[in-house]
């Protein structure tokens, strides 16, 4: 009988070390049940190849495996699952919510949704999404790992040249310098916040046309979290000179002090969990992404200073990284900023995608005292 891996192909979910394995995913190979109706469960805990555990179980319903797992795993009990449940899927996202779907290469995610694994710095992986919403098309797409902690990949060819140019003229005329509101920081942090990005932003829907629409399908296929979850895309255009300090796209509680419906929704546990940029322009010197804090590194005193792992605006390519842990905690590696430009004109896409709806307690049910949210500000 092939071994346990052989049968899964773990190797595609495995971290290769278990050094940068992020908290909160776990693997698991569950074979058929044999002739006494029993499987054999194999869990990599932590998704580390060391990590390995195998028992025999009878599987009788799902919440029971689902128990013998919180277990076996030694997962936290969160809060947040009254709101999120941990998700347990399949390789390809589609989670598990039947008996029969108890078998093969299964994985688990605590914070209750799909994170890529980054396996190792340069690990490939092909995937295909949905081209558009519209045709049956599929588009193959090439995952690459740019670091472990924070999970980021580049992906070339997102989308092509002439949709890069048609959304760059759809925001041309939208453009206005952004602005950073900051009234509810506490006053050191507003002086952090000053002279945070000088480049122009505008504010795009994927209604807004056919490109940004099938960016919105294909966004939501790749990070295999539904759309409703992505908010309205910001266009930032930096001409040279212009920058973007590091900061963490994830909200910090601090911000929000006198917000109660957004501090509120944080305690839930809803945070930002992924965001992908879209390079729309070639620029011919600066303006690259760039990590200062990966694997826990102190962050420079310096937030304008440039350096740590980066990724270099090219028309059709694409950044994605996660703000949150597998396990739904924010992750302060994922700090990043964008380099000055010195020559040539940077257009990105930011899409934005949050970890859960609001919960419906926070919702607030009069227009009266409910204020502009400065979140965008701060990101
Ligand atoms: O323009 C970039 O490269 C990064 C922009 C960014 O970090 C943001 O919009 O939150
Ligand atoms: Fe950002």
């Amino acid at each position: 009988r092939p071994s346990a891996a052989a049968r899964c192909a773990v190797d595609l979910w495995l971290y290769e070390s278990a050094e940068w394995a992020p908290p909160g995913y776990h693997v698991l190979c569950i074979s058929d049940p044999d002739s006494s109706s029993s499987s054999t469960v194999n869990l990599w805990r932590g998704g580390h190849p060391d990590e390995k555990s195998t028992w025999q179980t009878k599987i009788k319903s799902l919440s029971g495996f689902r128990k013998q797992l919180e277990k076996r795993a030694k997962m936290e009990q969160q809060e947040m699952w009254e709101f999120l449940p941990w998700l347990l899927s399949d390789a390809s996202g589609v989670p598990v919510t039947t008996v029969s779907a108890l078998r093969g290469l299964l994985l688990v995610f605590e914070g209750g949704r799909w994170v890529w694994p980054g396996i190792r710095e340069g690990f490939v992986r092909q995937l295909q999404v949905p081209s558009s919403d519209t045709s049956q098309e599929l588009l193959n797409l090439t995952l690459k790992t740019l670091t472990l902690d924070p999970l980021a990949f580049i992906i070339e060819d997102f989308f092509d040249k002439p949709s890069a140019q048609r959304m760059i003229d759809l925001a041309e005329p939208k453009l206005k310098p952004a602005e950073i509101l900051t009234e509810d920081a506490p006053q050191e942090r507003k002086e952090e916040l000053v002279d945070v990005r000088t480049c122009w932003e505008a504010w795009l829907s994927p209604s807004d046309g056919p490109d940004l629409g099938d960016v919105a399908v294909r966004t939501a296929a790749l990070v295999r979290v539904p759309r409703e979850l992505q908010e309205p895309f910001r266009v930032l255009r930096y001409l040279p000179g212009q920058h973007f300090a590091a900061h963490t796209d994830y909200y910090e509680p601090e911000d929000f002090q006198n917000q109660p419906e957004v501090s509120n929704e944080l305690q839930h546990g809803r945070n930002w969990l992924v965001t992908v940029y879209l390079y729309l322009s070639n620029v011919a010197k600066g303006g690259a992404t760039y990590f200062p804090s990966t694997y826990g590194r102190e962050l420079p005193s310096d937030v304008l200073k440039c350096e740590g792992p980066s990724v270099k605006p090219r028309r059709g390519r694409a950044l994605l990284f996660y703000s949150l842990h597998p396990n739904g905690t924010p992750n302060l590696s994922s700090m990043h900023g964008a380099c000055k430009v010195e020559k040539g004109v940077k257009y990105t896409i930011n899409i934005w995608t949050f970890n859960q709806l609001k919960p419906e307690a926070t919702t607030p049910k009069k227009g009266k005292g409910h204020r502009k949210r400065k979140s965008e500000e701060l990101r």
